[in-house]
């Protein structure tokens, strides 16, 4: 599959550091990324004590089969100490990259579109950014209006200085 494709950048351990090194990663692998603002927010679901995350999302032309990004992007997570446990349970975490958006791809094999956009405001927020004006090719309306129904009032927008 050729075309743009988003993917969602997370973390709660470290995360500023985490994140602007995933980018660098990406970039090292010749990708021209274009980048959503960066946002913190409390993680959702991780019980107390769990860190706050960052949350961001990255546009870039991908020409190869979508099985080789998905691959990528785990060898990333992988180089960043990323764990999970046997039991899939959801804990903290360096660095979560995630295929959100390919083009106006539907399939729900490789959850495209992701289904977490229609749920999380750190995932449709920064995608928003992105590609707000297009519109999501299973529920008809723009990212943008996605975004918006969600409620965005736990994210801060952080400055970064790059
Ligand atoms: N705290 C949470 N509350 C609700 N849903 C969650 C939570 N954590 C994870 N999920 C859901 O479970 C999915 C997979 O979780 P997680 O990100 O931990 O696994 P993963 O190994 O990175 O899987 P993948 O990379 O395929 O998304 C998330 O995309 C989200 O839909
Ligand atoms: N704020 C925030 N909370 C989360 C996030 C995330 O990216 N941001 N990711 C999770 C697991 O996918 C669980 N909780």
């Amino acid at each position: 599959m050729t075309g743009p494709v988003v993917v969602g950048v997370g973390s709660n351990i470290d995360p500023e550091h985490h994140v602007a090194t995933a980018l660098e990663d990406l970039r090292a692998q010749g990708l021209e990324l274009e980048v959503s603002p960066w946002y913190r927010s409390p993680a959702i679901g991780l019980g107390e004590g769990a860190g706050d995350f960052i949350n961001l999302a990255a546009l870039f032309p991908w020409p190869r089969p979508l099985a080789d990004l998905k691959a990528l992007l785990r060898r990333v997570e992988e180089a960043h100490g990323r764990t999970r446990l046997p039991s899939g349970r959801w804990i903290s975490r360096t660095l979560d990259l995630d295929l959100l958006v390919a083009r106006n791809l539907i399939d729900p094999a490789m959850r495209l579109p992701h289904p977490d956009l229609g749920r999380f405001a750190h995932v449709a927020v920064p995608v928003a950014d992105l590609i707000g004006s297009h519109t999501h090719p299973q529920l008809g309306c723009t990212y943008a209006q996605l975004a918006a129904r969600l409620d965005a009032s736990v994210l801060k927008r952080i400055e970064v200085a790059l």
